[in-house]
């Protein structure tokens, strides 16, 4: 077994301090991207901070815990499309490769949030 097999995703990526970390820049990235920062206009991002951090610390094989909704209602009938949903996740690898993440690593999280893109994209999905 090698180093790496040992730890899950999640620990891999520097553990609950890290990923906080991650989510609140990836956060300022997408609000810095003019396609995508109207989406979140309304919303109080300290909560979407932590709701975030919450599910992708279970997606990523980090601690389950999970107390928000559910990821189709969440989106639905706001219009994002495959092409947002493609910046959102390439926000969120960009802000893993700074803070030194593997290439495999950011494969393998993109991986796993491509499993969740029908769930967001919804009926929108036909764009992209
Ligand atoms: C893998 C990609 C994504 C994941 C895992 C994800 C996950 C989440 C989660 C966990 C929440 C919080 C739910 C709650 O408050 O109970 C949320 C909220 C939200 N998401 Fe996403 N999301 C993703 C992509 C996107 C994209 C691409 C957009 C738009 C371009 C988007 C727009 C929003 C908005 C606007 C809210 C907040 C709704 C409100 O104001 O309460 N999300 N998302």
């Amino acid at each position: 077994m090698t180093e790496n097999s040992k730890d899950s995703l999640f620990d891999r990526l520097g553990g609950a301090e890290s990923l906080t970390i991650m989510v609140k820049e990836m956060y300022e990235s997408v609000l810095r991207d003019e396609e995508l920062a109207p989406f979140f206009a309304n919303t109080p991002m300290e909560r979407l901070h932590h709701m975030q951090f919450q599910f992708l610390a279970s997606a990523l094989d980090g601690p389950a815990g999970y107390t928000g909704a559910e990821l189709t209602s969440v989106h639905a009938g706001r219009g994002i499309t495959g092409q947002h949903f493609a910046k959102f996740c390439g926000h969120f690898a960009e802000t893993l490769e700074r803070h030194g993440a593997s290439p495999q690593d950011v494969d393998e999280v993109l991986g796993r949030l491509a499993l969740y893109k029908d769930k967001i994209t919804g009926d929108a999905n036909v764009d992209g």
